[in-house]
């Protein structure tokens, strides 16, 4: 018997349940138990392996394995698990409301996902497609396993990105190297119609679960980590979307968050998969009752495309998480003093207001502005040449939306090591800031020592001179930035 990749349908389909498949669709037998191993798709609508187990079998087992592996590939974090626990919480809930529940394991996947299709006798298996090695090295044991036992994988795609890594490629290429050539494919491509949640989930009534973990369990988590969770994703979703989308061409660069909602905030419920982004497309793009949607639409819509670009590029590339896209020959600083300016740099004490602010937004909430985020990353790997690896590593430790194929990606963009077309550019911290956070609000929001400096003056503490200065308690700069500039430049050779 032999596995089945299935795909949903890429195209406006009336009928989604019916959505195109490879391969031989399961009929439906009475009595037939079929597994759903959910991964990061915490969620129950717009769920492609959630309605084709249920439309194929009488009852299901929706379950989420929780395994020490993906701990050991240093991954987690105390905000992803608190994260991860509300959407699991959420998600039982729902689907209980349908009659279910959501079975939880602990232990290595395939060995529990196959233990659990014994136990329920299920004969086939349900999962999302992933981009990264780690999920595909785990989908191959889990089809040879499955195999063993005369059981059958069915491997969706489409579930957490909007067009599947490899289905859009260059010719003579598996993937797109550069992002406009790949958007402009992308926007091309029809989007298929997003499923309905199930009405009912029959789960088997004699198969153990473990306690699904808690928030509050979680030591280390940050004191403003949003909750996650589908229900809270799609009421976020709903309340942006008719509040703030149509200014989103404008506003999404501004850094100011008192209003907070320049951006939709959404990514780190994309990354659990509690909202799924081929859902995300089409209501954007519906616009609300009676409207077309405008620019603010089509700027969000261009900016969940890197999402995906990101995707195929992993796929194609799954050394990218660690090695050099590009490789630049570059010998970063190491030592004692790179240690300690790598130090500050995470603590948000470089003597530069934008970057620590950014620095201590992440401290707090589990989450930067993207702007903000740039602008850090380019301060850590051009003006301190520090390797985008250590960045990233720190990123990852306390993002929520901490993603491998996002994370690792654009902090290569940044660096320069990756996709972008002008790998050099470098980007000055405090005209980044008098563009972005004008009147310095977000700067004294997360810097409080310089509160007491007013407007556009709190982006350069340095200028004061005697008592002014020596009265804020603030680091003066790590390196000027003319110095810092020059020294990157001669490291890549473009001095
Ligand atoms: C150094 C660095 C590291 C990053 N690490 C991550 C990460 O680990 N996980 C992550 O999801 N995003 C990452 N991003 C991308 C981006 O910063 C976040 O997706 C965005 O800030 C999330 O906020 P939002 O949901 O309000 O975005 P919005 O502006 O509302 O955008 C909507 C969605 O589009 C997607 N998106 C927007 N910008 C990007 C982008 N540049 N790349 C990929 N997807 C994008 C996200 O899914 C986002 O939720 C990183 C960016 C940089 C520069």
């Amino acid at each position: 018997m032999r596995p089945v990749r299935k795909r949903t349908a890429a195209v406006n389909d009336p009928a989604p349940a019916r959505a195109a498949v490879k391969g031989p669709a399961p009929a439906r037998r009475r009595g037939r138990t079929a597994v759903v191993l959910l991964t990061a798709d915490l969620r129950v609508h717009d769920h492609p392996p959630l309605r084709a187990a249920c439309g194929a079998a009488d009852e299901v087992v929706p379950v989420f394995v929780r395994d020490p592996a993906v701990d050991r590939a240093g991954f987690t974090a105390p905000n992803r698990l608190a994260f991860l626990a509300d959407c699991l919480a959420d998600l039982d809930r729902s689907l209980r409301e349908r009659g279910g529940r959501l079975v939880v394991r602990t232990g290595d996947t395939v060995a529990e996902t196959c233990r659990i299709a014994r136990e329920a006798d299920a004969d086939e298996v349900h999962t999302a497609a992933g981009c990264t090695g780690f999920a595909r090295a785990r989908e191959t044991r889990l089809r040879r396993a499955l195999e063993e036992d005369g059981r059958r994988l069915y491997v969706h795609d489409g579930v957490d990105s909007v067009v599947p890594p490899g289905d859009v490629v260059p010719q003579g290429s598996d993937h797109f190297a550069v992002f406009t050539p790949y958007f402009r494919r992308w926007s091309e491509r029809p989007v298929r119609a997003p499923l309905p949640a199930p009405r009912t989930v029959r789960v088997p009534e004699d198969l153990r679960s473990d306690p699904l973990p808690s928030r509050a369990d979680v030591p280390g988590v940050s004191a403003g980590l949003a909750a996650g969770g589908e229900t809270e994703a799609r009421r976020r979703l709903r309340s942006w979307t008719s509040r703030h989308l149509g200014a989103y061409e404008d506003r999404h660069d501004v850094l100011d968050d008192r209003a907070g909602d320049g951006t939709s905030r959404l990514s780190p419920y994309l990354h659990f998969g509690a909202l799924s982004p081929v859902e995300l497309v089409h209501r954007v793009r519906a616009g609300r009752a009676g409207e077309e949607a405008g620019p603010g639409a089509a700027a969000f819509v261009r900016q969940v495309c890197w999402r995906d670009f990101h995707r195929q590029v992993l796929a194609a590339r799954p050394d990218a998480v660690r090695e050099d896209y590009r490789p630049r020959h570059d010998r970063w600083r190491r030592g004692d003093e790179a240690e300690a300016d790598l130090r500050a740099w995470r603590e948000g004490r470089t003597g530069y207001p934008l970057v620590d602010a950014g620095m201590r937004q992440l401290a707090h909430e589990g989450w930067m502005h993207n702007r903000a985020r740039l602008v850090t990353a380019s301060f850590l790997t051009k003006t301190l040449y520090v390797d985008w690896r250590e960045g990233a590593r720190h990123f990852l430790a306390l993002l929520a939306d901490g993603d491998v194929a996002e994370n690792q990606l654009n902090w290569q963009w940044v660096a320069g090591t990756g996709t972008d077309t002008r790998p050099n550019r470098v980007l000055n911290p405090v005209r980044q800031a008098l563009r972005h956070d004008p009147d310095g609000t977000y700067v004294r929001r997360w810097v409080p020592e310089l509160a007491g400096l007013a407007g556009p003056a709190v982006h350069e503490p340095w200028r004061l001179k005697g008592p002014d200065r020596a009265a804020y308690d603030y680091p003066d700069p790590l390196v000027g930035l003319d110095d810092g500039l020059a020294r990157f430049r001669q490291a890549r050779g473009t001095d």
